[in-house]
C-alpha cells in the first residue's frame, strides 16, 4: 500500500536542542497513525512542520507522493492538510459559521452572505452529527465545542490529512466519545489521520499504526498497533522497563488529618462529608462536571462566601477565609488548570518551580535563597525528567507536558505538607514522569501527609488510591475500599442512573 504522508529524514533544531533528528515514517490513507513519546520528544514540533508553522532544517515531507515545501500555514492547508493543535486557533469574536468558512465566506453583491454561510455550515455540522448553533460566537462555547468547530473546518476544507495534538486532554468522557466517533468516520472516508496522546488506552482503541519518538529520534514504527504489548510501548518511550507504573505500597494510616462535614456551596447544593487520615491517599473519581474541582476549591477556602459546612485540619476548624488560611495551616491545592493559573511564561524553569505560596507567604517574597532554590529545581528537573536546556531556560520554551511537570513540582516540593490536594496531576504528562509522580505521592503520604488525588482517569485512581470516593451530580455518590474497587463498581457510582 502506498503511503499518503511521508516524512523523510526530517530534522529541526532550536537553540540548544535538536527537537527532531532525521525522522522518517509514513502514514496511510484510511488509517489512524498514533504518535507516542515522552514530553519533549518532538511530537508537536513534527505537527508544526506538517502544519506549515515551522520549516524543517533538513529532510522532506511528501503528501500523496509529491514533495511539499511549506512557507506558511496557508500552504499546508492548500496541500490538503489540517492540524488541530493543542492551542486551538480560532477567532473568539466571530461566529461558528464565520470561523469555519474564514477566508471563504460566501458573498452576495459584494457583501458577506451570513445567511448562506450559516446554512452551509449547519448542513455540514448536521452531517457530522455535531449539535452546534452556526450563529453562536466562539467565545461562548466550551473547549470541546470549539474543537468540533476546528474539525468541521478541516472537513469543509476537504483536508486529506487531519492531525490531532492531544485532543482529549480537556474533554469530558462524553465529548471524547463524540470525537472518537468522528475520527472513525473520517477514517472510513479514507482520510489520513495522525493522533497524539499520552493516554495509552485511547491510543490502543483508536490507532491502526504508531510511531514512537524519544529525544527527537524515531525509535520504532509499528504497522499494527494492536499487536504491540503495552510494556514494549512504554519501554520504547522512556528507554527503560517500567514494570508497575503505579508502584502502590501499603502504608500505615495515622490519625484523621482532614475532616469535612456537610460542605456545600453555590454550585454544590448538597452537603458533602468525608475524612482523610495521615498517610492515606484518597482518590476522587467522577466524570467531568461531577463537582470534584468545586468541592476541592471549597475545601481550600475559595468561593466560601456562599458556602456552608465545616473543614477541620488536625482537629482545628478552618474559618474558610481563603487560600491564605489553608496554606498557613498546611493544606495545599494544585489546581486543575495549573497552566493557565500558575505559569509565569517569561520566568525560568527554576523560578517557576520555586514560586511557592507558602514560602513567599512566610518570607514576604523578598529573600531569595538562590542556592537552595537552584538545588530544588535541579532535583525536580531530574526526577520528573523535565526536558529543558537547564534550570535557567524560560519555561515558555518547554514542550506543553514539561511545563506541566515544572508547575506541578511546585506543590510536590512543598515542605510541611499536611494535606495535599492534587487536581488532575498527570494530565498531559508522559508515562515515565507519571510513574515518578506516583512515587512522590506515595513518599509524601508515607511522611504523614493526607493526599487527595482528583482524576478523570479511572486506571490512575484505581492504581494509586487506598480508598476511592465517587462523585455524581455535585454530591459524593459512594465510597469504595481499594480491595473492592474495580472499573465496574466505580463507574456504577459515577454514571447518571439513566445511562446504566
Ligand atoms: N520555539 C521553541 N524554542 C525552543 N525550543 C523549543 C521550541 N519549541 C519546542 N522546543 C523544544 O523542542 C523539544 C520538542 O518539543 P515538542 O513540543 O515537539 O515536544 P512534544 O513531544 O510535543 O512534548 P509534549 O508531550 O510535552 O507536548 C523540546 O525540548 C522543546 O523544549
Amino acid at each position: 500500500m502506498d503511503a499518503f504522508l511521508r516524512f523523510d529524514g526530517v530534522s529541526k533544531r532550536f537553540p540548544g536542542v535538536k527537537a527532531l533528528d532525521g525522522v522518517s515514517f509514513e502514514a496511510h490513507a484510511g488509517k489512524v497513525h498514533g504518535l507516542l513519546g515522552e514530553n519533549g520528544a518532538g511530537k508537536s514540533t513534527l505537527l508544526k512542520i506538517l502544519g506549515g508553522q515551522y520549516r524543517p532544517d533538513g529532510g522532506r515531507l511528501l503528501v500523496g507522493g509529491e514533495e511539499c515545501k511549506f512557507h506558511s500555514a496557508a500552504d499546508s492547508i492548500k496541500a490538503g492538510i489540517a492540524v488541530i493543535h493543542q492551542e486551538l486557533q480560532y477567532v473568539p469574536e466571530l461566529t461558528v459559521a464565520e470561523n469555519v468558512l474564514l477566508g471563504r465566506l460566501p458573498r452576495r453583491l459584494g457583501f458577506v452572505d451570513h445567511k448562506a454561510a450559516r446554512r452551509i455550515v449547519a448542513e455540514r455540522l448536521n452531517q457530522i452529527g455535531v449539535d452546534l448553533d452556526p450563529a453562536a460566537r466562539l467565545s461562548t462555547l466550551s473547549i470541546a465545542q470549539r474543537q468540533m468547530v476546528e474539525i468541521c473546518k478541516a472537513v469543509m476544507q476537504d483536508a486529506r490529512v487531519i492531525a490531532f495534538d492531544e485532543p482529549t486532554s480537556s474533554l469530558s468522557q462524553r465529548e471524547s466519545e463524540i470525537l472518537f466517533r468522528l475520527i472513525g468516520e473520517l477514517r472510513a472516508d479514507g482520510r489520513t489521520l495522525i493522533y497524539i496522546s499520552h493516554r495509552l488506552e485511547e491510543l490502543y482503541r483508536l490507532c491502526d499504526a504508531c510511531t514512537i519518538f524519544r529525544d527527537g529520534r524515531k525509535i520504532a514504527t509499528h504497522p499494527v498497533m494492536a499487536e504491540v504489548p503495552r510494556a514494549r510501548l512504554i519501554s520504547d518511550m522512556v528507554g527503560r522497563d517500567v514494570h508497575d507504573i503505579y508502584e502502590y505500597r501499603e502504608r500505615e494510616h495515622g490519625p484523621e488529618r482532614l475532616v469535612v462535614r456537610n460542605l456545600h456551596g453555590a454550585s454544590l447544593s448538597q452537603p458533602n462529608s468525608f475524612r482523610v487520615r495521615a498517610g492515606e491517599v484518597l482518590g476522587f473519581f467522577g466524570l467531568v462536571g461531577a463537582g470534584r474541582s468545586e468541592l476541592m476549591r471549597l475545601l481550600y477556602g475559595a468561593d466560601r462566601r456562599a458556602a456552608g459546612g465545616e473543614v477541620l485540619l488536625d482537629g482545628q476548624p478552618l474559618a474558610g477565609s481563603g487560600p491564605h488560611e489553608a496554606i498557613r495551616a498546611g493544606l495545599f491545592l494544585a489546581p486543575e488548570d495549573r497552566k493557565e493559573q500558575g505559569i509565569v511564561p517569561e520566568a525560568s524553569v527554576a523560578e517557576n518551580i520555586n514560586i511557592s505560596c507558602r514560602r513567599h507567604d512566610l518570607l514576604g517574597g523578598i529573600f531569595i535563597r538562590a542556592r537552595r532554590e537552584a538545588e530544588l529545581a535541579d532535583r525536580f528537573i531530574q526526577r520528573l525528567r523535565i526536558k529543558t536546556r537547564d534550570r535557567d531556560q524560560e519555561i515558555r520554551l518547554l514542550s506543553g507536558g514539561n511545563q506541566q511537570k515544572a508547575i506541578l513540582a511546585r506543590w510536590l516540593a512543598e515542605p510541611e505538607l499536611k494535606v495535599l490536594v492534587l487536581d488532575e496531576p498527570t494530565r498531559g504528562i508522559d508515562v515515565g514522569a507519571k510513574n515518578e509522580i506516583y512515587r512522590i505521592i506515595h513518599e509524601v503520604a508515607a511522611a504523614g501527609c493526607a493526599v487527595i488525588v482528583v482524576s478523570s482517569e479511572l486506571p490512575e485512581v484505581l492504581g494509586i488510591a487506598d480508598r476511592i470516593l465517587v462523585m455524581r451530580d455535585g454530591a459524593i455518590s459512594g465510597e469504595l475500599a481499594r480491595g473492592d474497587a474495580n472499573e465496574t463498581a466505580v463507574l456504577r457510582l459515577a454514571l447518571p442512573a439513566a445511562t446504566q
